[in-house]
């Protein structure tokens, strides 16, 4: 479905990704993993075609992803952006119809409208298609900007920190439908998160970007070990086994490659 070639990215300085090969499949759920400026969105707007590689190319269904025109690459595959700076004037509704830009139809159809509110309730947000996007909280927007990737109805999902803003109810409700789509409907879904329990309850697989051009991918159990996280995060860590999931508790001292 996603082929990443021998991918070099690069910023002025430094090397966030080198020799990176890696086939995502329809129906599976990546988690991207790493500390703060070591290369996540980076490495998610290059998978999305929203920055040039530096070396080496990603491929969409066999095509490299700067070869598909535009509309079409809308179509397949859905970005959630970390932010987005403008202000924007209209309603919650409104920003859910820009997901349905890529299919054509016209602003405000009410089959168009039908697929945004449909959306809206996926994520539980029903209630605010009417609010001015201005006046909403930092939760509520981040439920409407998800609802707008919904409604592209894309059979991938790029998404940058999902979970921002959102209650612990509501991460977990988000990543239930969110894997659960994926794994029914054989979309592809690839999410920037920063709480490796998340990542190791609801991912099958995981790169784990270490900030020096490093990338480590594979499943998570293999990959989330307390070596990777020490290694990732540069503190010690603590691994904990829960029923669903592994979690790393920070504690005091030096990472454990260090002692002894
Ligand atoms: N255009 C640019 N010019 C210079 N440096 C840049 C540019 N874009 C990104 N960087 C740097 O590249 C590094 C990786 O940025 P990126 O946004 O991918 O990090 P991240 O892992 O997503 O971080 P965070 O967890 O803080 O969101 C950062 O150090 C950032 O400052």
């Amino acid at each position: 479905m996603l082929e990443v070639r021998d991918l070099a990215l690069a910023v002025p300085g430094r090397l966030l990704c080198a020799d990176l090969n890696v086939r995502f499949q329809a129906g599976e759920v990546w988690g991207i993993l790493g500390a703060n400026g070591a290369g996540k969105t980076t490495l998610l707007h290059a998978l999305a075609g929203l920055r040039a590689p530096d070396g080496g190319e990603v491929r969409w269904a066999g095509q490299p992803l700067a070869a598909i025109p535009r509309r079409r690459l809308a179509q397949e595959r859905a970005v959630l952006l970390q932010d987005e700076t403008e202000l924007f004037w209209g309603t919650a509704l409104d920003w859910v119809c820009l997901g349905r830009y890529p299919h054509g139809g016209t602003f405000g159809d009410p089959h168009e409208m039908h697929h945004a509110r449909a959306a809206l309730a996926q994520v539980g947000a029903a209630q605010l298609a009417g609010r001015n996007m201005a006046t909403l909280s930092g939760g509520e927007r981040q439920r409407v900007r998800l609802a707008m990737v919904l409604a592209q109805q894309a059979r991938a999902l790029l998404l940058d920190e999902p979970l921002k803003h959102l209650d612990l109810a509501a991460q977990f409700t988000l990543l239930e439908r969110l894997s659960s789509l994926a794994r029914r409907d054989l979309r592809l879904l690839v999410m920037v998160l920063h709480d490796v329990y998340w990542v190791s309850r609801y991912c099958d697989k995981v790169l784990l970007v270490f900030g020096d051009g490093r990338v480590l991918h594979g499943d998570c159990l293999a990959v989330l070990t307390q070596e990777n996280m020490e290694s990732v995060y540069g503190c010690a860590l603590q691994p904990v086994e829960a029923a669903a999931g592994r979690l790393f508790l920070p504690t005091a001292g030096a990472p454990s490659r260090h002692r002894g």
